[in-house]
Formats: C-alpha cells, sequence, structure tokens
C-alpha cells in the first residue's frame, strides 16, 4: 500500500518538481554567470566562494535526507499494515475485546511515524536555511570587494550595481539545490524500495516448455520429495502415484501430513525436481504453466471472494460473464438457491462494500468458479468442510456427472466426502500410509479405518442430539 501510494507520488515529484526546478535552475545560473563574468572574471570568482561550500552541503545532506526518508516510508509501511490489519480483522478484534490493546499499538505506530519524519524535517530544516544563508554569504563579499573595486576604479559604479543585480538572480539557483536535493533524494528514495519489490526474481516460469496445448488428466508422481526452504524437514517424502485420467483421487490425513502441499505442487505454485511429476506424459516443468492453470480446476482451503457480484466471482476465469453459464454451475455446487435468496439475486455484490457470506456460501461460491472453467483435472483441498453433510452429498452426486470422464482429486478430512473415489490415499507425516478403495481400506484395518470408525461415532452422537 505505501509503495503504491506515497513512494510512488515521492518519486513522482522527483521527476516533475525536482527535474523542472533543476533545469530552471541550471538555467538561470548558466545564463547569469556567463553575462557576471564578461563583465568582471575577477569579482565573479570570488563572489561565488560559497559555491564548493554549496556543494559539501548538497552532498551531506543529500545522503542525510536519503537516510531519513527510506525510514519515514519504512514506519508508513508498518502504519498502513496496521491499519488494514485492524480494518480485516476488526471482528477478532472486537470478540477479544482487543479494541483498547490495538488502539495502543496504533497509538505507538504513529509516534514512529511522527519520530521518523520530524527527524528528516530537522533535516530540511537546517538545509534550507544553510543554503539561503551561503548565497547571501556572495552579497557580503561581493559588497566588500566589489566597493573596494569601485573605490580602486577597477570596476564602474555601473558594473557594480549590474552585479549586485545579477547576483541577485543567483540567489534562487543557490536556494533552489537545497529544494531540489530534498525532493529528488526522496524520490531516489521510495525509487529504491519499488526496485527493491520489481527486481524480486521470479522462481516460478516456463524454461525450455515443450508445446504443450493440452492435458488430458492422465497424473504419474515419481518418488517425489519436497522440503519447503523456510523448513527443516520435508513436507513429502517419496510420494509414487498414479492417477489414470477420469480417475478419482481421494486425499486423507492428519493436520499437516502433506495433503496441500501434495496438490500444491500439481498447480506449480512451488518448483519439483525434474522427472518427479507427469502430467499427459509431460514432466511438469516442460508444461507451459498458463496451459497447466488453464486445465486444472482448482477450489483452495481458504475462499477468497473479490469486492464484486456474485456473478462475476463466479465468472472470474471466463473472459466475459456468460449468466447461463453461472447459474449452470452454480446449481452443481448446490449454491444457487442461497444466491436467488439474496436481495440482488446474482448482482449481490459481496466482500467489504457488499453482503457477508457464511463459510459454506463462499465455499460453494469457489466450487462454482472452479467449474465455470471447465478444466480436465479438478482439485479439492478440503473446500467442504464448511458445508453440511447433506449438501456436501448433493454437491458430490452432481459433480460426478460434471467430471465424467475428467479426473479429479479431493482432499477432505472427512471421510463421506472421499469414500466413493476410485482410489484413496493416506498420508501420514508426508509418507502415503495406506491406499486403495473404501472397501480395501477399511479391510486393511489401518489408520483409514481408526479415523473411519471414530467418524461413525461422531456421526451417530450427532443424529443422537
Ligand atoms: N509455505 C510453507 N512454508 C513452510 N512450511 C509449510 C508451508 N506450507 C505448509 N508447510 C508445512 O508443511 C507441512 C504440510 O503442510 P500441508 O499444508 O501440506 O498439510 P495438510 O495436510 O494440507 O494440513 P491441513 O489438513 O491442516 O490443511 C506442515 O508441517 C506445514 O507446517
Amino acid at each position: 500500500m505505501a509503495l503504491a501510494t506515497n513512494d510512488l507520488n515521492a518519486f513522482r515529484m522527483s521527476l516533475g518538481q525536482g527535474i523542472v526546478m533543476m533545469f530552471d535552475a541550471i538555467f538561470l545560473t548558466v545564463i547569469t554567470l556567463s553575462i557576471m563574468l564578461s563583465i568582471n572574471v575577477k569579482l565573479t570568482l570570488i563572489s561565488l566562494i560559497p559555491l564548493p561550500l554549496v556543494s559539501i552541503v548538497a552532498t551531506n545532506f543529500g545522503k542525510l535526507i536519503h537516510k531519513r526518508f527510506l525510514k519515514v516510508q519504512e514506519v508508513f509501511a508498518k502504519l498502513t499494515d496496521v491499519v488494514q490489519e485492524n480494518f480485516s480483522g476488526i471482528r477478532v478484534i472486537k470478540t477479544f475485546a482487543q479494541e483498547a490493546n490495538e488502539y495502543v499499538k496504533f497509538n505507538e505506530q504513529n509516534r514512529e511515524y511522527l519520530k521518523a519524519n520530524m527527524n528528516l524535517v530537522k533535516v530540511w530544516g537546517i538545509l534550507f536555511p544553510l543554503t539561503e544563508l551561503l548565497a547571501y554569504l556572495s552579497f557580503v563579499i561581493l559588497i566588500a570587494v566589489g566597493a573596494s573595486y569601485v573605490v580602486l576604479n577597477i570596476i564602474s559604479i555601473g558594473d557594480f550595481i549590474a552585479f549586485n543585480m545579477y547576483l541577485g538572480s543567483l540567489v534562487w539557483p543557490m536556494m533552489a539545490i537545497g529544494w531540489v536535493i530534498n525532493v529528488v533524494q526522496r524520490g531516489y528514495a521510495s525509487l529504491e524500495r519499488i526496485e527493491n519489490v520489481l527486481n524480486q526474481s521470479i522462481e516460478i516460469y516456463d524454461k525450455n516448455v515443450d508445446n504443450v496445448t493440452s492435458l488430458d488428466g492422465d497424473i504419474i508422481i515419481n518418488n517425489l520429495n519436497f522440503q519447503y526452504e523456510s523448513s527443516k524437514s520435508p513436507a513429502l517424502k517419496n510420494i509414487n502415484l498414479h492417477i489414470r485420467k477420469g480417475e478419482s483421487l481421494g486425499i486423507i490425513g492428519k493436520t499437516g501430513s502433506g495433503k496441500s502441499t501434495l496438490v500444491n505442487l500439481l498447480i506449480r505454485l512451488y518448483n519439483v525436481q525434474d522427472g518427479t511429476i507427469f502430467i499427459n506424459g509431460h514432466d511438469i516443468n516442460k508444461i507451459p504453466i498458463s496451459i497447466l492453470r488453464k486445465k486444472i480446476g482448482f477450489v483452495p482451503q481458504e475462499s477468497f471472494l473479490f469486492s464484486k457480484s456474485v456473478a462475476e466471482n463466479i465468472a472470474l476465469p471466463l473472459y466475459e460473464t456468460d449468466d447461463d453459464k453461472v447459474i449452470k454451475y452454480a446449481k452443481i455446487a448446490e449454491v444457487h438457491e442461497d444466491i436467488i435468496g439474496f436481495n440482488d439475486g446474482y448482482k449481490t455484490i459481496v466482500g467489504e462494500r457488499g453482503i457477508t457470506l457464511s463459510g459454506g456460501q463462499k465455499q460453494r461460491i469457489s466450487i462454482a468458479r472452479a467449474l465455470i472453467k471447465e478444466p480436465e483435472i479438478l482439485i479439492f483441498d478440503d473446500c467442504l468442510s464448511a458445508v453440511d453433510a447433506k449438501t456436501e452429498n448433493r454437491i458430490l452426486k452432481n459433480l460426478k456427472e460434471v467430471m465424467k470422464g475428467k479426473t479429479s482429486i479431493v482432499i477432505s478430512h472427512r471421510i463421506s466426502a472421499i469414500k466413493d473415489c476410485d482410489n484413496i490415499i493416506v498420508l501420514d507425516e508426508g509418507r502415503i500410509v495406506e491406499s486403495g478403495n473404501h472397501n480395501q481400506l477399511i479391510e486393511n484395518d489401518g489408520l483409514y479405518k481408526k479415523i473411519y470408525l471414530k467418524q461413525q461415532i461422531e456421526e451417530k452422537l450427532e443424529e443422537a442430539e
């Protein structure tokens, strides 16, 4: 936020105002100096004695302004973070009665901002009068030396008066140096911050890709190991899998067992080693990222809706909102009835500027959004958690129709969501510890059966309530 507002503005000012002022000052200085030199070279040089001092001041103060303005912008960025988090987390703050604490934190950050600004203003406050003082020092020198030159008849009184006038014209450019240093150094500091972001290296990009235009959904995973850079232990260990075109795979396992990591790798949110994941016979690293992501419909664990209408949210992957398609997929995702119940139906605005949806409604809208792409591969990352069991069953039934002949991967903590999948894997600490269909896994009498029995008891208890 700070980069897009304050920093951009500071850089704009340095390019606009700063450069105009600089050219103005340079132009005036060059013209005035050449006229002064044509009148008397010696007197010109004498009256410009303070000029080197101006350049010393300019260099030192420039560095200081640069450093202090960087600090101001950093603190401002933190301040905007605090404000933004306070607004987006306003309910959590209120529920935990943390208003007073947050007020104190905001105040502290605000004071930091004030302090950083005051530190900058102090430099600026000295710089401006100092350049002015040096400019007027030239006048003092001129009056002392110029007057003696007149008395000694070295220059005429007319030249002396003219010199005074020309030196007067030089005062502004010398003072302008202070302004220019301030504006340009601020802009330069901001540019540094903006470039810092723009120059971040892109980690996931197309490199020596094959000419792939379609993917049919046959996925092979070979000895896949994966570790996050910031993590001490691998998130996935020695994963081997074959998901055939048109098959459905269910993934279950404790939290943190690597389920999301596995599907995140399939849409290349992270890089994997060559030779570990193949889709349609192509190494995932050789598939253009745009094709890969176009062919995969992904419903993330946390649904994110934009501050747009419901229809626009569902039609996000399309170039143009197609009302028929929007309604068709909203029905499949079992959210159509909810939507027509809103005041403006599909035109209802959601998010910050509109209505607040329930967790289950958000999840179903993001399912419709993934389906509208009509992808070859569909991935559900635990996105039915906020939907009740009956609706979940209806959605899964509808999906079976839509996904006929297409590949799907369903991650869930609930057996009910994955029990009908052609193949199910159980992940534990990054390893596949069991695999097979529902019946085989029950016969196996392992972790899957344990989870199944536990969930059955929970269901019965819920029914009894
Ligand atoms: N971006 C990341 N950086 C570092 N470690 C991560 C990151 N994302 C996940 N992890 C770690 O990797 C491991 C596997 O996480 P993952 O999200 O794949 O688990 P999961 O099985 O999907 O869990 P859940 O059921 O809670 O969603 C965890 O130990 C987690 O802390």
